[in-house]
């Protein structure tokens, strides 16, 4: 009696629960059924069980083991040349996704319905940011930071910061010079020290030296980006993974905090001595969002400045909105960088023009001090430029996210209305960046094509929909200005200098040298498969990587530049 009577307490929530649970799946099972009904495209293969997934992973087999994901769906373009878009269903890992590569559905889903963050985004960056940022937020919450933002990421308060990206760029040559002649090093690795220094300099204005020992700072964001995954089960489930991160995020926050109180104190110092007395100095990016927070503040509740406090809410989300501003900043610079560097090691004419363009602007070799002198030289060099937009062409390191609202549909290429309730959206820039309909030649690296006039043969087709790195509409990247500034800064005192090539050859060959005996042993017998290298052909290969690092954190070697 008593075991019945437990069993009914116990089984009824549990069977409700099962039954419930059961009802959810084959609803959203339901739905992708009918949209495929419907006719939406989506790739072969589909299976009520595993939507897309076995799809995908026979594509991924194909690839070696690290490669970003975005190179399995080659295929699945090919396929869905007519429509452009597809739709991939993860269940029942992730919502189902509308991918696309058509500039004109990127447009509409960026600006013309300017489709919200999704909700869970948040839930799954909380880890690493701390809790709602900008690149989660939506709607006035957003509309609150970004507006106190916007003037510290200004394309005046850029060009304001170019001695203070000299100053780090001279410790990043320093570093390149201890390894002329030397043996291989991981210029990925160089490359992250380097937009480290530079995002926490401008964004809080602290020097970390991390280029030359790794600061706490990076350190704890580095271990829990190591204890990070969006989706590996074998991650996700470790049951330390949960305090490493929390700890880590504390250590982040109290550094982080610390510096707001400090930021604080300068602005009611400044405020109460007189300007005329006060050093004139380029500000943070936190600073500036930090006065206009309280200008605000004070308007409204008409206090006097001095009597005024930072408030632990404000503090809270303002070191989110840090920790995210090195999150999203320091890897997508830094692979941006580096691909940059391998782009121009394969193509000797371009790296001819650009030093040509550096001797003709900056004369004298040492162009860190004239650009001390005058950051506006920085606009001479469109050469340079042509070659960053080119590398952020061809090897974007991000996409977009979206999340689909009910009632707002997506209108087609062929003029049909695709619904967008209950599934993200994503536009993949990668695509989009080689699509042939508005790229001639989409696989060269062919800089000029930035600098012809509308007309000519190598003037891409509606440039401000097909080319978009950093995102188009209300919600693109705020800090592209930084981005470019630092990357023209970086390219300007290194290119002259430095011959920098890849060595994948060499590395390879020591990796099999190193794995011995029992591996090459396995191979032969058939145990271990000879894993694939290359990606189209790339060895430095985009990997899964947060920004989408190159393949092996890019082996090279510097030599001095013989020109
Ligand atoms: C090569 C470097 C970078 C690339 C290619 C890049 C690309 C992007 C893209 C594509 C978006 C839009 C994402 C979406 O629509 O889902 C975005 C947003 C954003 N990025 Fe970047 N980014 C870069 C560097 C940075 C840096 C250095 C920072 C930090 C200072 C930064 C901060 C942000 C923020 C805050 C947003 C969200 C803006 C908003 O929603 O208001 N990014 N970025």
């Amino acid at each position: 009696m008593a075991l019945s009577r437990l069993l009914v307490t116990v089984g009824t929530p549990l069977a409700s629960a099962l039954i419930y649970v059961l009802c959810i799946g084959y609803r959203k099972r339901a739905r992708i059924y009918r949209l495929r009904q419907q006719g939406i495209a989506m790739p072969d293969g589909w299976s009520w069980w595993f939507g897309h997934l076995l799809v995908l992973d026979k594509k991924l087999k194909k690839l070696p083991h690290d490669a970003n994901v975005f190179m399995a769906m080659g295929d699945m373009i090919e396929e869905h040349k007519d429509t452009e878009y597809f739709l991939m269903d993860y269940w029942p890992m992730f919502q189902p996704v509308l991918m696309t590569f058509a500039p004109e559905i990127a447009a509409q889903v960026s600006n013309k319905l300017d489709l919200p963050k999704p909700a869970d985004q948040e839930k799954s960056f909380r880890p690493i940011i701390g809790g709602p940022s900008l690149i989660t937020m939506n709607e006035t919450q957003w509309k609150f930071w970004r507006s106190l933002f916007n003037n510290g990421f200004s394309a005046s308060h850029m060009l304001s910061l170019v001695p203070t990206l000299v100053d780090t760029v001279d410790v990043f040559c320093e570093k390149l010079s201890s390894h002329v002649n030397g043996d291989i090093f991981f210029l990925d690795d160089m490359a992250m020290n380097l937009t480290m220094d530079v995002i926490i300099k401008t964004t809080l204005d602290i020097d970390l030296d991390n280029q030359r020992k790794e600061h706490k700072l990076a350190r704890a964001l580095n271990v829990i980006l190591d204890w990070h995954s969006f989706w590996d089960p074998r991650i996700l489930l470790n049951p330390l993974r949960i305090p490493v991160q929390w700890y880590y995020g504390r250590v982040m926050d109290t550094i982080i905090k610390a510096e707001l109180q400090k930021r604080f104190n300068e602005m009611k110092a400044e405020r109460t001595t007189d300007p005329s007395n006060q050093p004139k100095k380029a500000k943070s990016v936190i600073a500036l969002a930090l006065e206009e927070h309280m200008s605000q503040k004070q308007r409204g509740i008409n206090q006097a400045f001095e009597t005024l406090k930072l408030d632990p809410q404000f503090a809270t989300i303002a070191a989110n909105q840090i920790r995210m501003f090195i999150f999203a900043g320091n890897d997508s610079t830094a692979t941006t960088l580096v691909y940059t560097y391998h782009l121009l090691s394969q193509n000797p004419s371009a790296l001819a023009k650009l030093r040509e363009e550096h001797d003709a602007v900056f004369q004298s070799p040492n162009a860190g001090d004239r650009l001390r002198d005058d950051p506006a030289l920085i606009n001479q060099c469109r050469y340079t430029l042509a070659v960053i937009k080119e590398a952020l062409r061809l090897f974007p390191p991000s996409s977009s996210l979206r999340d689909g609202v009910a009632g707002v549909s997506i209108v087609d290429l062929q003029g049909n209305q695709v619904p967008t309730d209950n599934l993200n959206v994503t536009i993949m820039h990668r695509y989009v960046h080689v699509h042939p309909r508005f790229w001639p030649r989409p696989l060269e690296f062919i800089p000029e094509r930035w600098l012809v006039e509308p007309g000519h043969e190598l003037y891409p087709k509606s440039p401000l929909t097909s080319y978009r790195p950093f995102e188009h509409g209300t919600r693109n990247c705020i800090a592209q200005t930084l981005v470019y500034n630092e990357l023209r800064v970086a390219l300007i005192m290194t290119a002259r200098k430095y011959d920098i090539k890849p060595a994948y050859d060499e590395w390879d060959s020591r990796e099999n040298e190193r794995l011995g005996v029992f591996a090459s042993v396995a191979k032969n017998f058939g145990l271990k498969g000879n894993e694939c290298k290359t990606v189209l052909g790339e060895r430095a290969y985009q990997t899964t990587r947060s920004g989408a690092h190159p393949a092996n954190r890019y082996p090279c070697r510097v030599t001095l530049a013989q020109r």
